[in-house]
């Protein structure tokens, strides 16, 4: 199966973004990269907006994953976690985003620019395509627990 990734970043993360958009467009594993931007410096749109629009394409089934850049990644991850059913996380090394899709079925990675550098950031986009969780594991039905609690929220 291939995946549909949405992208997006603010100004702070944009260089970032662009160059993994680059990476997913020539991944083979990759069906779609649709970028809900920032596409120029210039466009000074608060990260929580674009955050949301990308969390919302994931919710919506238009895309599987989301791929998110801001300064720290934190501020991407906390917009997008208030989208019901969206499950979002930064994180920086290997271990951290396997275990966001293989024990937490993340949809969403934030990374930031002002943390990670851009050869490592590629490193742990290429791991992160190849992870899929397992919905029969153990680890299925705690985040159950997450989607009982959403749907008794909302
Ligand atoms: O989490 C937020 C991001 O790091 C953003 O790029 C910078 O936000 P700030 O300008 O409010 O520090």
């Amino acid at each position: 199966m291939t995946l549909r990734i949405v992208v997006g970043a603010d100004e702070a993360g944009l260089a970032l973004k662009d160059s993994l958009a680059e990476l997913l467009r020539a991944d083979d594993r990759v069906s779609v990269v649709d970028d809900v931007g920032v596409h120029d410096a210039a466009d000074h749109t608060a990260y929580p907006n674009v955050a949301l629009d990308a969390a919302q394409a994931v919710a919506a089934g238009r895309a599987d994953r989301a791929l998110l850049v801001c300064g720290t990644g934190i501020g991407m991850a906390v917009a997008a976690n208030k989208v019901t059913g969206v499950r979002a996380t930064v994180a920086h090394d290997s271990y951290s985003v396997e275990r966001s899709v293989l024990s937490n079925n993340c949809q969403v990675l934030a990374l930031g620019a002002r943390v990670v550098g851009p050869e490592l950031a590629k490193h742990l986009v290429h791991e992160w395509l190849g992870l899929t969780f397992d919905e029969s594991s153990a680890s299925a039905e705690k985040v159950e627990v997450i989607s009982r609690y959403e749907a008794a929220d909302t």
